[in-house]
């Protein structure tokens, strides 16, 4: 019945479509929406994976393409009803410079936007995150916030920073007119720290486990708290906000939701150690050995280390003064803004996202 041609008429884009989010969300389109006719996955490196995609009914289109410039995301966004904004700069590592990271995040946005605007897209849906509000640079703890909590939001680093400023600008540009006349209709969502299927930094801390004996070391007080979310969550929560943002515009345009599921609040570590233990490593407390001064100075000297070297090799740690702070401030959030505004629940139970991840890993 879904499959008949009439049903099947509206055309997606989803930008970073082949990145860890983006490819859940391109899966996750090709479930549960069932008047898709075409899926526009459109990433600076596209995934073999697509070629399996496009047997089904939906037409599957795979553009390799550059957010940062203009001509190439107009061309990709002309025709489509919805696009959905996942394409980022992921960096906390000092991998990439500032000037990259407000290329990617900030001017590929306004890329985004304009072309919304020039070709009379309407909805727009923006994977912003946790980052634009914190942890701040004082280290404030945020707890069991939700999108009204106050809380200074004051940030130095180029990703948090990039992150908040296109937030701004997709929210600023709810109500724009549109090429044809119709109003364009924005929100963004906020991930946490998001973990499942192709989760790389989990694999990362798996083999970290495996080369030291199948240990891990915990550096973090098993006190400080984070909200996580599944990845299978917050792809079926974009797919949701794509869909009833024609229906509820009045209600959703230029709205913020944090991306929330039933993961339990916990440390970061702790909360890997749902995945890592049952897959055989475990986590030796060693916090009286190594004090929070000597992980700072680790940390600093990580940094120090890494512009030393920058003109020969890059060096990123996982460890520097920015992810130290980050790991090392409570941040979770606690809402039902999603479930009020367009009757979003989780997909995938704990226990689900839990079984999934561990296979994955
Ligand atoms: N991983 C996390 O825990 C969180 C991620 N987010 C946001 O979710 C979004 C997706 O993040 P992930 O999937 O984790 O990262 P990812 O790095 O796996 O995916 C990003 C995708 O964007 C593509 N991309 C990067 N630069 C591009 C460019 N110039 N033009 C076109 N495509 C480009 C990459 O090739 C990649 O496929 C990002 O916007 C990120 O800020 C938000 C909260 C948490
Ligand atoms: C001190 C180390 C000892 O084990 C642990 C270092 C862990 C860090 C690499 C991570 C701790 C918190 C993570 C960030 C957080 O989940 C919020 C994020 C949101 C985003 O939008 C992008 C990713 C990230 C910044 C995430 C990155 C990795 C951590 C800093």
């Amino acid at each position: 019945m879904a499959d008949s041609a009439e049903t099947r008429k509206l055309v997606y884009l989803v930008t970073g479509g082949c990145g860890f989010l983006g490819e859940h969300v391109v899966r996750m389109l090709l479930q549960r929406e069932p008047r898709l006719y075409e899926l526009r996955v459109f990433d600076l490196h596209l995934g073999p994976w697509l070629e399996e995609l496009k047997t089904g009914p939906v037409q599957v289109t795979a553009i390799q393409g550059d957010v940062t410039q203009a001509h190439e995301v107009a061309a990709a966004v002309a025709g489509a009803h919805v696009v959905i904004h996942t394409a980022g700069l992921v960096d906390v590592f000092g991998r990439a410079s500032p000037e990259t990271i407000y290329e990617v995040n900030v001017q590929g946005t306004k890329n985004v936007i304009e072309a919304c605007v020039q070709t009379g897209t309407r909805f727009l849906v923006y994977t912003s995150s946790m980052e634009v509000v914190g942890p701040n640079i004082k280290g404030h703890p945020f707890y069991r916030g939700n999108e009204d909590t106050p809380y200074e939001a004051i940030h130095r680093h180029p990703y948090p920073c990039s992150k908040a400023q296109a937030e701004r600008l997709v929210l600023e540009a709810n109500g724009r007119k549109v090429h044809g006349g119709l109003s364009l209709v924005t929100c963004a969502l906020r991930p946490t720290g998001i973990y499942g299927e192709g989760h790389q930094i989990m694999r990362d801390f798996y083999h970290q486990g495996l080369r030291l004996g199948g240990r891990l070391f915990r550096a973090i007080p098993a006190s400080v708290e984070h909200s996580r979310v599944y990845v299978g969550n917050v792809a079926w929560m974009h797919v949701l906000v794509a869909q009833e943002l024609e229906q509820r515009a009045a209600l959703m345009g230029g709205q913020v939701y944090f991306c929330y599921d039933e993961s339990p609040y916990k440390s970061y570590e702790d909360f890997n150690m749902e995945f890592l233990g049952p897959c055989g490593l475990r986590l030796v407390d060693t916090r009286l050995l190594v004090p929070y001064w000597l992980l700072m100075l680790l940390a600093t000297l990580n940094a120090l280390l890494q512009w030393l070297l920058r003109p020969l090799l890059l060096y990123a740690p996982l460890l520097n003064p920015y992810t130290l702070a980050v790991a090392n401030t409570t941040f979770t959030v606690s809402t039902d803004k999603a479930q009020r505004h367009f009757g979003y629940k989780p997909l995938f139970s704990w226990e689900d996202s839990r079984t999934r991840t561990i296979r994955w890993v």
